[in-house]
């Protein structure tokens, strides 16, 4: 049975995913090697256990969970029952930690990758243990979207999926197990397409940046939360679909680098929010708004989607 969970890596994701997993009764050790990101995440902790208030998520009967922060690896997983690895998207980065806990972790402790889609089986070939090791894809906000991809390498026993797969269940989150190990998985693969498309509109002039987002988000976006896209294409009729597709799929965009656009934001140090500037522009007051509005609306819809208001 898992209780104790270290996560390591506290940027973008592993906070919303401690403050989450310790409202469902959990023991959380947070560790990461930059120590302004433990200050940071220690800061930020606090609202996200304010919007899981809002959303009405409780504690089991046992209580409430707890998270500890620490700046000591050997510290963070000792003792853990599963080690939850958020570090960034690079093999070479996450291999690095896999070596750094091989010996310190006991014989029944789980390693999962929160990897966006790096396939488990190339991860699994830098742990001892390669059966201990599961893919647990979370959704960005981690506190808020409650659906997380579970994912076996070629190597993972199915016994450690469906531990995954229950400690998620067990805690009101929503576990898709993922059948197999592609890159991407299935969550990225289909957003990837949709992001793919959208970069290759806005890069063409076919739209501007802000009229494809209300395009997407008062479109497809808002009705894909209620009906699904295999639901979508039985409320669209099949045959509309194959006479769409008959012509519109040779002219999608199949380009398989990334887009110029991309880059010349990127070398430009252009990463988003994280940096002030990507596809539009933020001063810091209105990161701190949009995130406040973003939480807002994502916990209203959420209700009104679980059926509660
Ligand atoms: N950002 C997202 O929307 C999102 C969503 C789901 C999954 N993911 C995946 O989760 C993982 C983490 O993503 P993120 O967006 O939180 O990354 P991030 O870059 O925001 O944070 C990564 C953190 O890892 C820390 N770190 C780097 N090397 C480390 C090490 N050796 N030991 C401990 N900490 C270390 C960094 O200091 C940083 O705080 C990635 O694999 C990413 O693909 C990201
Ligand atoms: C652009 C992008 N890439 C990856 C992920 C998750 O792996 C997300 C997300 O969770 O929102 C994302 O937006």
């Amino acid at each position: 049975m898992i209780q104790r969970i270290a996560i390591i890596g506290l940027g973008t994701m592993g906070p919303g995913m401690a403050a989450r997993l310790a409202r469902g009764g959990l023991q959380v050790v947070a560790y990461d090697v930059a120590p302004a990101a433990i200050e940071r995440a220690r800061s930020i902790l606090g609202i996200a256990e304010g919007v899981l208030d809002s959303l009405g998520v409780t504690s089991p009967a046992s209580g409430a969970g707890t998270v500890r922060f620490t700046d000591d690896i050997a510290d963070a997983v000792s003792g853990a029952d599963l080690v939850i690895e958020n570090v960034p998207e690079n093999i070479s980065i996450k291999a690095d930690v896999y070596r750094a806990i091989d010996g310190l972790i006991g014989p029944e402790t789980l390693v999962a990758s929160d990897t966006s889609g790096i396939p488990i089986t190339k991860l699994q070939a830098h742990i001892s243990h390669p059966e201990r090791m599961v893919g647990m894809h979370w959704s960005n906000p981690p506190h808020i979207i409650p659906m997380i991809e579970v994912i076996a390498g070629e190597k993972t026993a199915p016994q450690t999926v469906a531990t995954i797969r229950d400690l998620i269940r067990s805690i009101g989150l929503l576990p898709v197990v993922v059948k197999k190990d592609v890159p991407g998985f299935v969550e990225n693969r289909v957003l990837y397409a949709l992001l793919r498309e959208a970069v290759d509109l806005v890069e063409r002039g076919v739209i501007d940046p802000e009229d494809l987002d209300t395009c997407v988000s008062w479109g497809i976006g808002y009705k894909i939360a209620v009906i699904g896209p295999m639901a979508l294409l039985d409320m669209a009729g099949l045959d509309i679909y194959k006479s769409v597709s008959s012509f519109l799929n040779a002219d999608l965009s199949n380009r398989d680098d990334v887009a110029p656009m991309v880059l010349q934001k990127t070398n430009a140090s252009k990463f988003g929010i994280k940096s002030g500037e990507g596809m539009f522009s933020y001063t810091p007051e209105q990161i701190k708004a949009l995130q406040g509005e973003r939480a807002r609306k994502l916990v209203a819809v959420r209700r009104i989607l679980e059926g509660r208001e």
